[in-house]
């Protein structure tokens, strides 16, 4: 290889490694350590390079994210394991109820990890050796639609993890709330129907063929667990949420080990107060067994695993505005 381009081949990889690293901090941290502007004349750096040398082009490039094709439809997608549901709740004294069968299962105390609800749609992301392979829809659970050249344009899900490990990570794409106001202004502006809530928007999202479409909706994600929990070092899903983390995706932070069902319903309390301050849309909280040993002993129900739960909280009352108050 030319001199020249040992240097070149030095110079695309340490800017790849640069722009993957902001742009992790500003999608990922949400604290970015530098301005867009900085990222852009990288970015632009970068695609010169790569189009002077399209021999340099690798797939976890920053330039790699939107496809340029447009697909015919989406391939089906088998899941090895399911993505389960959750049975819901919606009361106090199903929780203890709950919680009470949990225990007499296990013949013991048991401590759950709370997660918040997000209202998205559950998406699955395969990893070889560190490397995004595919990415899914849950479908019926069984088999989903294969969007990869659409979730690869979601800046929050890392191309390339922090460690070259196998897994398939599952969690929730959704939408920003002011993303969603932002879109449909722009639809109603055009003349377009407008998304009922950010949940079928992020969907509608996530189904374009054109991937430069999905790219501009500015998706993000939570992710919350892997298919196969002995794919991780954790023994349980409070830690596993962490190792999550430390590999490059998304977690909410609002996670909450709780020690006793009082201690849940006080998270649960609290976030049905906060939800409405939250930049994105809860439609109630998740309770897991945190030990993945007790998970394993509870084990499923057809659709649902036994060691988890989805407290629903009402549906937020519309805002009443001073126009819907009956005055007469
Ligand atoms: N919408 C969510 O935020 C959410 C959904 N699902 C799960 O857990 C799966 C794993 C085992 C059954 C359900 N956790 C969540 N946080």
């Amino acid at each position: 290889m030319k001199v020249v381009e040992q240097s070149i081949v030095k110079r695309a990889k340490e800017l790849r490694n640069q722009l993957n690293q902001y742009s992790y901090e500003y999608y990922v941290k949400d604290d970015p350590s530098v301005e867009d502007f900085v990222y852009d004349s990288l970015y632009q750096e970068l695609v010169k390079i790569e189009n002077n040398h399209p021999e340099l082009v690798s797939e976890d490039s920053p330039t790699q994210r939107v496809g340029g094709r447009v697909l015919e439809g989406f391939e089906k997608v088998e899941h090895d394991i399911p993505l389960y549901s959750l049975n819901d709740v919606f009361n106090k004294e199903d929780i203890i109820a709950f919680d009470k069968r949990v225990q007499k299962a296990l013949n013991r105390q048991v401590s759950y990890t709370c997660e918040l609800k997000i209202d998205g749609l559950s998406v699955s992301l395969r990893y070889e050796n560190g490397k995004l392979v595919q990415g899914a829809t849950r479908g019926d659970g069984t088999v989903g639609e294969d969007i990869t050249e659409n979730l690869r344009t979601v800046r929050s899900i890392p191309l390339q993890l922090k460690n070259s490990v196998s897994l398939e990570a599952r969690g929730e794409c959704y939408m920003p709330k002011k993303s969603f106001m932002r879109l449909n202004q722009h639809r109603e502006e055009e003349g377009q129907d407008v998304f009922a809530n950010p949940r079928n928007a992020a969907a509608g999202s996530l189904r374009q063929l054109d991937s430069k479409i999905t790219a501009k909706r500015n998706l993000s994600t939570f992710l919350y667990s892997v298919a196969d929990t002995g794919s991780l070092a954790s023994s349980t899903q409070f830690d596993a949420l962490q190792e999550l983390a430390d590999l490059g995706f998304q977690t909410n932070q609002e996670r909450k080990l709780c020690h006793s069902i009082d201690e849940v319903w006080d998270y649960i309390e609290d976030f049905q107060e906060k939800r409405g301050d939250l930049s994105y849309e809860i439609d109630g909280v998740v309770i897991k067994v945190n030990d993945f040993d007790q998970q394993e002993k509870l084990g499923y129900t057809v659709k649902a695993p036994r060691w988890a739960i989805a407290y629903k909280f009402p549906p937020e009352e519309a805002q009443t505005t001073i126009q819907d108050i009956q005055w007469t």
